[in-house]
């Protein structure tokens, strides 16, 4: 499969001189939804930063559909109509009066006429459950609420690639399942995802690939499953095993599963595994 996004060789020290990226690099794949675990301070959100070109790595490339990124002001502006950025805190993102406004600022300097750009941000607000927040004032949303505004920004610009620095951190229940059939809708219809997170069991069931980032650098990436079933690697970064692997491993161990078959990534799949395999012991 073909990489849509590509880091090369990064290396980025931040002003003041704390290194954030030591040789790092990372491929995307076409299509797919990545996503990049590791510890505070590991780098993820510096690197984001760097995929879509706010910042400029000191050593290394970044690679965008194959070419290299531009740092001209139309080679940014081009750039970040393929890649979109849902930033880790929603603060640093929201900068109109109203949720609408604000959801409508990127749809309307891409250049769509009111009523294309109107549509899309209908269906952003409708997608992120903010239909009746639409004329509230940012500075008085809660902090999911300002989640969701931010990630619905990003979603109205239809990127070809969404990158979501953790973009469950602070949802409640509900909000997060809301979001994951949103994801999947939008990985569905072809959006590559990118999302960096600390929930392990979150990474399992949504991403097809993981990274493992540590001390600014890549130290694993791979099919999701094969990563996440290595604890030795997990503990390298400060993560368990999602809890769903550590069941299906354990039944595999007692003879409740088959050696060799895929380790499920929903209960549901889990389950019919159990259900398969009993009515052969
Ligand atoms: N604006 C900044 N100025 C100086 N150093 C910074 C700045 N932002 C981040 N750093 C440092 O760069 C390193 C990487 O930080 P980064 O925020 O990318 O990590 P992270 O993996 O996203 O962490 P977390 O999981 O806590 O969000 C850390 O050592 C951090 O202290």
């Amino acid at each position: 499969m073909t990489a849509i996004l590509r880091a090369e060789g990064l290396c980025y020290s931040f002003p003041g001189g704390i290194t954030a990226l030591r040789d790092l690099s990372l491929t995307v794949r076409r299509g797919r939804k990545l996503a990049i675990l590791g510890p505070n301070g590991a780098g993820k959100s510096t690197l984001f930063l760097h995929l879509n070109g706010t910042l400029r790595p000191s050593a290394g490339r970044i690679e965008v559909q194959g070419q290299p990124g531009s740092y001209s002001r139309k080679g940014l502006a081009d750039w970040r109509k393929v890649v979109g950025l849902v930033l880790q805190d929603a603060d640093d993102q929201l900068f109109a009066a109203t949720v609408f406004e604000d959801v409508s600022f990127g749809p309307l300097n891409l250049g769509l006429d009111r009523e294309a750009a109107r549509a899309r941000v209908e269906a952003a607000l409708q997608a992120l459950n903010l239909t009746d927040l639409r004329d509230r004032a940012t500075h008085m949303l809660s902090g999911g609420q300002k989640k969701r505004a931010a990630i619905a920004g990003a979603v109205a610009m239809q990127p070809q690639i969404l990158l979501l620095d953790e973009p469950t951190a602070g949802l409640d229940h509900r909000a997060t399942e809301d979001l994951i059939t949103l994801l999947e809708r939008l990985s569905a219809d072809g959006m590559t995802l990118v999302f960096s997170t600390h929930d392990v069991d979150l990474a399992h069931r949504l991403a097809d690939d993981v990274a493992l980032f540590h001390d600014g650098a890549v130290i694993a990436q791979g099919e999701a499953t094969e990563i996440l079933s290595n604890p030795a690697l997990l503990a390298q970064v400060h993560l368990r095993q999602p809890l769903l692997l550590q069941i299906a491993l354990a039944a595999r161990a007692h003879g409740l599963l088959p050696q060799g078959a895929p380790l499920p990534d929903t209960t549901e799949g889990l389950i019919q595994l159990m259900q398969n395999w009993s009515r052969c012991v």
